[in-house]
């Protein structure tokens, strides 16, 4: 496959239209049946669990998070903070908590954080926002068994700057033992010249500073000791595909504790939707690597 700067642009939108690889339905539908799948699930959990809704982290009106708890008595609870994607321009925490449904009856804590998507939200305030909402879920919870985080496309990017934070202009260091990548984007620069930036408005600065796959050294020296799950979907887009395998071997070859986990059968939304479902690949390892299976 060429390299991103020698595709045409209406190829290199399409790279970056995930909704055109689906196998299962047309652009539009795919991307229907996520919002109600996302919806649906997170009806569900509010149901299923106690939860804690529109906690403050940060003074501005989108610097909230829904925390979801299990009715357990024992000691050994994990706590897992999931990014939504959405292209940092769609979705919202109403539509993230669908993955506490298996999680809090294994007495796992979920907190699916919100932040102000563009155009109210630039790129280095939703960064800004995700690393103090993890400070702020760690000062709440200080007695968990462990941290986890998970993220899905541009979630995934934000939960990699959150392990690529500089922590000493923070409160605290944040411990997170896992971190569940899900079909992310690692590199901003091929998006700068596409749709995806129009609401961003990002320079080329702004992509690079907020690009993970250039924050590789800060990863090692702020997570060397965080387990790494990059996963990707067997039908993303080649450039999707390609973003995961690169992120994944560059750190890997910096000695980081990191798997490539290609995910048979599933297209960019829906290896994300079945985490509603306990059965499932992806939920059965988040279990396993909390300790939890
Ligand atoms: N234009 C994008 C739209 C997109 O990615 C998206 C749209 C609504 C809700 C979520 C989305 N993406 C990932 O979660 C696409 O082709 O899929």
């Amino acid at each position: 496959m060429s390299h991103w700067t020698d595709l045409k642009k209406d190829d290199l939108e399409k790279q970056y239209s995930p909704s055109r690889w689906s196998h299962r339905m047309s652009a539009d539908d795919v991307i229907k049946a996520h919002v109600k799948a996302l919806k649906e699930g997170t009806e569900r959990a509010r149901g299923l669990a106690q939860t804690l809704l529109n906690v403050p982290y940060g003074e501005g009106d989108g610097e909230k998070l829904d925390v979801y708890i299990p009715s357990t008595n024992s000691l050994d609870v994990p706590l897992v903070i999931y990014l939504h994607g959405g292209y940092w321009q769609f979705l919202s925490k109403e539509d993230s908590g669908f993955m506490a449904v298996p999680l809090v009856g294994k007495g796992v804590v979920v907190v699916a954080v919100g932040y102000d998507i563009a155009p109210k939200g630039n790129m280095d305030l939703m960064v800004s926002q995700v690393r103090r909402s993890v400070v702020s879920v760690v000062q709440q919870y200080s007695h968990i068994s462990g941290l986890y985080l998970c993220g899905h496309s541009a979630g995934a990017h934000l939960a990699a700057m959150v392990l690529s934070t500089d922590w000493s202009e923070y409160s605290i260091t944040p411990q997170i033992k896992g971190a569940f990548l899900v079909s992310g984007i690692y590199d901003l620069l091929p998006i700068l010249s596409t749709y995806v930036n129009e609401p961003l408005k990002m320079t080329e600065e702004v992509a690079v500073r907020n690009s993970p796959s250039q924050l590789v050294p800060q990863l090692k020296l702020s997570s060397s000791s965080c387990h790494i799950i990059v996963a990707v979907a067997e039908n993303d887009s080649p450039e999707f595909r390609k973003q995961s395998e690169e992120y994944y071997k560059t750190l890997e070859a910096s000695g980081l504790d990191v798997t490539l986990e290609d995910v048979a059968n599933t297209d960019h939304f829906s290896i994300i939707e079945q985490l509603v479902d306990g059965e499932y690949h992806l939920t059965k390892l988040l279990l396993e690597t909390m300790g939890k299976s």
